[in-house]
């Protein structure tokens, strides 16, 4: 496996192979993740890594500091060859994260998208017809959500599965509100929009969040592809 492709978000850092498929998943809420990538690439068959980090700067380094013998490209707006031209004042302000997965999406569907990615926080980016990004959105991920309750109120409530209707106890009205507010954030995007394609990734879309991916396609590889599509 000589060549990894590295998604480093503030909640997960996933490896892949260069087929796509996710091989390591390291939470950042596990106290030794570090350790077992650092026993990971212990095991000598990485040579070479491309790297995507919208992290803070200390777990990037420590990211960094596991892969000294291995070759890495960290990507940036800066650097390769992209179909997206996009609308920040300050191109490098955009989250890598968010760039790869609409030029991903882009390469794929060569028409007017919306990505929307549900990780630590939630995007929606806008593409138009011509591979423009129009601008975004970003917003608290559900579990942000629950913790900024938890933490700035004397709330407490469950682990239910969230749902769309209303609550009839604390913790449905917390969590079916967030998951309302989500969908109801997604539904207006869409509609401002009009895509000719909407694809949702990001963690939560698999969990917590399964229900939006009636909004669109999913496609869990779009950072991955676009660090491939861009870094090769
Ligand atoms: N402590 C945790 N234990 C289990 N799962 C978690 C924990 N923290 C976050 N998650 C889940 O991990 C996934 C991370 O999503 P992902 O899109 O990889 O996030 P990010 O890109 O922000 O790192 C989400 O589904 C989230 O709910
Ligand atoms: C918005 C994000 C925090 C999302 O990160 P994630 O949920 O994938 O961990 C990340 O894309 C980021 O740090 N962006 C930089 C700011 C911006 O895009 O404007
Ligand atoms: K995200």
């Amino acid at each position: 496996m000589n060549k990894v492709y590295l998604d480093l978000g503030n909640t997960a850092l996933k490896v892949f192979n260069s087929q796509g498929d996710l091989i390591e998943t390291y939470l950042a809420s596990d106290v030794c993740w570090i350790d077992r990538f650092k026993s990971f690439i212990a095991l000598g068959g990485v040579e070479q890594a491309v790297l995507a980090s919208v992290a803070v700067k200390e777990k990037e380094a420590a990211v960094m500091g596991v892969m000294k013998g291995v070759a890495v490209t960290k990507a940036s707006c800066a650097k390769g060859s992209w179909k997206i031209q996009h609308s920040y004042k300050q191109p490098h302000r955009l989250g890598i994260d968010r760039l790869l997965a609409i030029e991903a999406a882009y390469r794929e569907v060569n028409d007017r998208l919306v990505v929307i990615d549900c990780g630590s926080a939630i995007t929606l980016d806008s593409v138009d017809a011509d591979g423009f990004h129009l601008g975004g959105f970003i917003v608290p991920g559900y579990r942000l959500q629950m913790e900024s309750l938890l933490n700035g109120t004397n709330l407490t409530f469950d682990a239910v599965e969230p749902a769309q209707d209303l609550g009839n106890d604390t913790s449905e009205c917390i969590r079916n509100g967030s998951l309302r507010m989500i969908t109801s954030l997604c539904e207006s995007v869409i509609k401002e929009c009009n895509p000719s394609k909407v694809i949702l990734t990001g963690g939560d879309v698999n969990g917590v969040l399964s229900s939006l991916r009636s909004l669109g396609g999913v496609d869990e590889l779009l950072v991955f592809k676009g660090l491939k599509y861009v870094y090769g």
